[in-house]
C-alpha cells in the first residue's frame, strides 16, 4: 500500500539516521537510487548530457552528487546554481570532471538556455522538503528553463510545497519525480500532483510512523473487492437502492446503473422520479424506460417527486445512493431526509448535494445521530456549494483554499459535516470525519466529462451495499473508475466506463495477490 507522510514525519524519521555514523549515509542512499533511475532511463550514461539545477540545501546536494557519479561514468554534466551550493556535492562534481555555472556570476540566460536545450536530462535539485513559499526570483528563473519532458525532479518538483501540494508562482514541471524514503503528501495533492509525472520511490531505510495520507494499489483493491462465495445469493451479496433519474435527466440514471451493476452488489433496486402525481409503478417515467431498456437486470420503481414512502416501499436495501439525474429542490430534500432517518449507509451526489447542504445548514448534527456513514461525492464546484449551504463557508474563497491546502480543506469539511467527503478531480481524495485520508492515483484527464460521476456514484453505492466500509468503498470505486478510464478508447465518453469495468476487475482478480472469483472468503 503506497503511503504519504508529512515533512515533519520525514524529518523525525531521518533524525536518528543522521545522528549516527557513517556521515552522509542517507544522502548517498538517495543518490544511489537517483543515479540508478537516470541510468535506466537514459540507457547509456557515457556521452549523455546532463544539466543539474542545484539549490543551496541538501536537495541540491543530492542532485550534485548524482551529477558527480554520472560524470564519473562519462556523462557531460553542467550544474547551474542560483546561489551558494552544497559544498561536498559541488566539490564531488568538480572532482569528477563536471562543471559548475554560478552563483557568481549568475549563469547567463543564453548559457542556461543552450545547456538545457542540449541536455538529455535535467535534474531538478533546486528545492526539496526544505522549500518554503514561492520560489525566490533566482530559483524561479532557472525553474522556468526546465523542459518538462526531459526533467527529473529530485524528491519534489521545486516550487511545489511538499506538504500541501500548493504551487505559489513558478514551479518545475517534471516528466518523473524520484522521491526518497516515502511519498511526500504534496506529490499526491493538486495542484502539485500535476507537476510530478510518475513518482519513483527510493528506499533509504527510514522507519516511518502511521502515514498521514494513503493510497490503494491494484493488490489492495483486489483484496477489498467483494467476491461471491459458494454460499452467496443475490440478496446476500447486498442490495443497493439507487435513487436516480427524472423526466428531465433520465440518462444519468442509466449511467449510474451501469456503474452499480459492476460494483459487486447482487441486486439493484432503482427508484426513478416520474411525473408529478404519478402513481407507484407508473410505467411512464422516462428514466425508468431508459434504464430498463439499457439494463434489464435492474428492478425499477418510479415514484412521484418527493414520495419517500414509495421509495422505501421498493424493498429493503443494504445501502442507498441518491442524486444522479435529480434536480435539487424540496422533493429531493424530502427523499434525502427520509433516507437519513433510516440507518443504512448513503452515497449523496449531484442533485442531492445541495439538499444535503440545506439539511445540514438547518441542523448541523443531522448526520451525527446516525450510526451508518454518509459519503458525499462532490466535484470542486459542488464542494463549494455544499460547504456554503452546510457550513457557511464563502464560496469565493473555497477555490483558493483548495489550491492552498486541498487535504486540510477537505478534512475540515468532513470533520464539520460528519460526512465522508470524496472530492472528485485529478487525484480524487476521500476523507472521513475523523481525518483518515486516501488519495486516488489512477485515472486520466479524460474523465473530466459529463456523466462520469454518475457511473462512479453507482459503483461506490454498489461496493457499499456489498459490505465495503464507506471510506474504502470511495477509494476502491475511484481506483476502479480511474483504471477503466486508463483503458478507454479516446476520447472517452461516460457510457464507455461500465463496459470497461469487467476487464479491470478481471485483471485485478487474476493478479497474484487477489483471491479468484468464486473463492469463499
Ligand atoms: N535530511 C537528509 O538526510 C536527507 C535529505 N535529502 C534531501 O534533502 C532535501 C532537504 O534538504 P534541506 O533541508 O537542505 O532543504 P532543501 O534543499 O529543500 O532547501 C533548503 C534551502 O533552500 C532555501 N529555500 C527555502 N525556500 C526557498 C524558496 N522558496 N526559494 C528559494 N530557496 C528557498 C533555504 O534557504 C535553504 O538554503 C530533501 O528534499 C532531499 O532531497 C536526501 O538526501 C535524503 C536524506
Ligand atoms: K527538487
Amino acid at each position: 500500500m503506497p503511503n504519504a507522510h508529512t515533512v515533519d514525519q520525514v524529518r523525525a524519521a531521518e533524525a536518528p539516521l543522521l545522528a549516527g555514523p557513517p556521515p552522509g549515509i542517507l544522502m548517498q542512499r538517495a543518490v544511489s537510487g537517483l543515479v540508478a533511475y537516470v541510468a535506466r532511463r537514459l540507457g547509456r550514461v557515457h556521452g549523455a548530457r546532463i544539466v543539474v539545477l542545484a539549490g543551496g540545501g541538501d536537495n541540491g546536494g543530492d542532485a550534485l552528487w548524482a551529477g558527480a557519479r554520472l560524470a564519473a561514468r562519462g556523462a557531460r554534466v553542467d550544474a547551474l546554481a542560483p546561489g551558494r551550493t552544497h559544498p561536498e556535492g559541488s566539490a564531488a562534481l568538480l572532482a569528477a570532471g563536471g562543471r559548475l555555472h554560478g552563483p557568481d556570476p549568475a549563469p547567463a540566460d543564453e548559457v542556461a538556455r543552450a545547456l538545457v536545450g542540449e541536455a538529455d536530462l535535467v535534474l531538478d535539485g533546486l528545492l526539496g522538503i526544505g522549500g518554503r513559499g514561492g520560489l525566490r526570483p533566482a530559483h524561479a528563473r532557472l525553474a522556468a528553463f526546465a523542459p518538462p519532458r526531459r526533467t527529473v525532479a529530485v524528491d519534489v518538483p521545486s516550487g511545489v510545497d511538499a506538504d500541501t501540494g500548493e504551487v505559489a508562482g513558478e514551479a518545475v514541471r517534471a516528466s518523473a519525480t524520484v522521491t526518497f524514503g516515502t511519498h511526500k503528501r504534496g506529490l499526491w495533492l493538486m495542484p502539485g500532483a500535476a507537476h510530478t509525472g510518475p513518482v519513483e520511490l527510493v528506499d533509504i531505510g527510514l522507519v516511518l510512523p502511521e502515514p498521514d495520507l494513503r493510497a490503494l494499489d491494484d493488490a489492495d483493491v483486489a483484496a477489498l473487492l467483494p467476491v461471491p462465495g459458494a454460499a452467496s445469493s443475490k440478496y446476500r451479496r447486498g442490495v443497493l437502492g439507487l435513487v436516480a433519474g427524472s423526466d428531465a435527466y433520465p440518462g444519468a440514471a442509466v449511467l449510474a446503473v451501469g456503474g452499480a451493476l459492476r460494483g459487486g452488489a447482487g441486486y439493484l433496486r432503482v427508484i426513478t422520479e416520474g411525473r408529478l402525481g404519478a402513481a407507484p409503478g407508473d410505467p411512464h417515467s422516462r428514466a425508468a424506460d431508459l434504464v430498463l431498456r439499457a439494463h434489464p437486470e435492474a428492478v425499477v420503481t418510479p415514484i412521484a417527486p418527493g414520495d419517500g414512502t414509495a421509495m422505501l416501499a421498493a424493498g429493503r436495501v443494504q445501502a442507498w445512493a441518491i442524486g444522479p439525474g435529480l434536480a435539487p429542490g424540496p422533493p429531493v430534500r424530502d427523499l434525502l431526509a427520509t433516507l437519513l432517518g433510516a440507518d443504512e449507509p448513503v452515497v449523496v451526489d449531484a442533485g442531492a448535494l445541495d439538499p444535503l447542504g440545506e439539511l445540514l445548514g438547518a441542523d448541523p448534527a443531522v448526520l451525527r445521530g446516525r450510526s451508518a456513514p454518509v459519503l458525499v461525492t462532490p466535484h470542486e464546484g459542488e464542494f463549494a456549494r455544499l460547504t456554503r449551504l452546510a457550513l457557511g463557508w464563502d464560496p469565493r474563497t473555497t477555490d483558493t483554499e483548495l489550491a492552498r491546502d486541498r487535504l486540510g480543506t477537505v478534512r475540515r469539511a468532513a470533520a464539520a459535516t460528519g460526512a465522508t467527503v470524496l472530492l472528485k478531480g485529478a487525484r480524487t481524495l476521500v476523507v472521513d470525519p475523523a481525518g483518515a485520508a486516501w488519495a486516488n492515483l489512477t485515472g486520466s484527464a479524460w474523465l473530466g466529462s459529463a456523466g462520469t460521476g454518475d457511473v462512479l456514484t453507482g459503483l461506490i453505492g454498489s461496493l457499499l451495499a456489498a459490505g465495503v466500509p464507506a471510506t474504502l468503498a470511495g477509494a476502491v470505486g475511484a481506483h476502479l473508475h480511474g483504471r477503466a478510464a486508463e483503458r478507454a478508447a479516446l476520447p472517452l465518453a461516460a457510457s464507455d466506463l461500465p463496459d470497461l469495468l469487467p476487464r479491470v476487475v478481471t485483471e485485478l482478480l487474476d493478479g497474484e495477490t487477489a483471491p479468484k472469483p468464486g473463492h469463499c472468503r
